[in-house]
């Protein structure tokens, strides 16, 4: 089948933006098996993208749309904060809806995003969770940090969730943090029976942050919006952080606000970068919603 998808970037973490409400995906279930969605995600074989985002028509009242999250593993995730910015600016952009203020369901919830004319949009990205079962995390009890044990080393890191779970850790500099080393490592770590966004954070003020995230099933990437979310949190409840902070990343830079209660917030750009279609076989026949991929 005929595919037509749009290539969109929130600061370089780029996404596949498929656009279920003008042509047939399944409802549930992968939209695509997981190997071709791997081969489409590749940046060589395929197309070439962090995340795939579904956007789907409301299954209820209340919503203007849902919109659903794959990473390029083919694992099935419940959120994607640059992934939101570029979903807001795709429905308005396709003359989908001309609100600036869009009610959207994930998996892990319903999400508010307003697109506001100076072009960036803020997401109100939820509260964080810090209950060890919530992020999930197998840990006795919730702590501000936790000691992590992978081989011979012990790690201090803190762990959060967003709809996706989220590590932090400190590093003196992000540009010599062991992300490609210690990022798979950890995010298969056996404390996260989900895998884990791995994040190493570097505290350049009480307002202004550095970070590069290890993302699970998708790799480095230039940025991770809930991974600069859980950073900015997990800095605060370390008494670190004030409530606004700049989160500067390798692909550019985000606003993120949080107060101690209500949602996050976090703001910055979305780019569409151009229209394709690619010929793809369609969703399996025979394989049920994508979760955790055996790897
Ligand atoms: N790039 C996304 C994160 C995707 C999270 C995904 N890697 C996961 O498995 O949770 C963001 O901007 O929040």
């Amino acid at each position: 089948m005929r595919l037509r998808f749009t290539k969109m970037h929130g600061l370089g973490n780029d996404f596949l933006v498929l656009n279920g409400c003008d042509q047939p995906l399944p409802e549930d279930g992968p939209p695509l098996s997981v190997a071709e969605l791997r081969r489409l995600g590749d940046r060589h074989f395929g197309v070439g993208f962090d995340q795939m985002l579904v956007v789907q028509p409301p299954r209820h009242e209340g919503v203007d749309f849902r919109y659903r999250i794959f990473n390029a593993d083919g694992s099935e995730v419940s959120q994607c904060g640059n992934g939101a910015r570029c979903f807001a600016r795709f429905v308005r952009d396709e003359g989908l809806t001309d609100k600036h203020r869009i009610r959207v369901e994930t998996a892990a919830g319903e999400m508010t995003l307003n697109v506001t004319d100076d072009g960036l949009v803020t997401v109100d990205m939820g509260a964080p969770l810090w209950a060890p079962e919530a992020i999930p995390f197998l840990a006795k009890q919730e702590a501000d940090t936790y000691v992590l044990v992978s081989g011979n080393n012990a790690y201090e890191i803190s762990a959060v969730g967003l709809g996706n779970p989220h590590l932090v850790m400190l590093t003196e500099n992000v540009d010599n943090a062991p992300v490609a080393t210690l990022g798979p490592e950890l995010e298969h770590h056996e404390q996260f029976p989900e895998r884990v966004n791995v994040g190493f954070m570097q505290i350049v003020s009480r307002r202004e942050i550095r970070l590069r995230v290890f993302e699970r099933g998708a790799g480095e990437t230039l940025a991770c919006g809930s991974g600069a979310c859980a950073a900015v949190v997990c800095g605060q409840r370390r008494g670190l952080l004030d409530d606004t902070v700049t989160v500067h990343l390798a692909g550019g830079d985000l606003q993120v606000h949080y107060n101690g209660s209500g949602g996050i917030r976090m703001t910055g750009p979305a780019s569409r970068v151009y229209d394709g279609e690619i010929d793809v076989a369609g969703p399996p026949s025979d394989q049920g919603p994508t979760t955790e991929p055996s790897a």
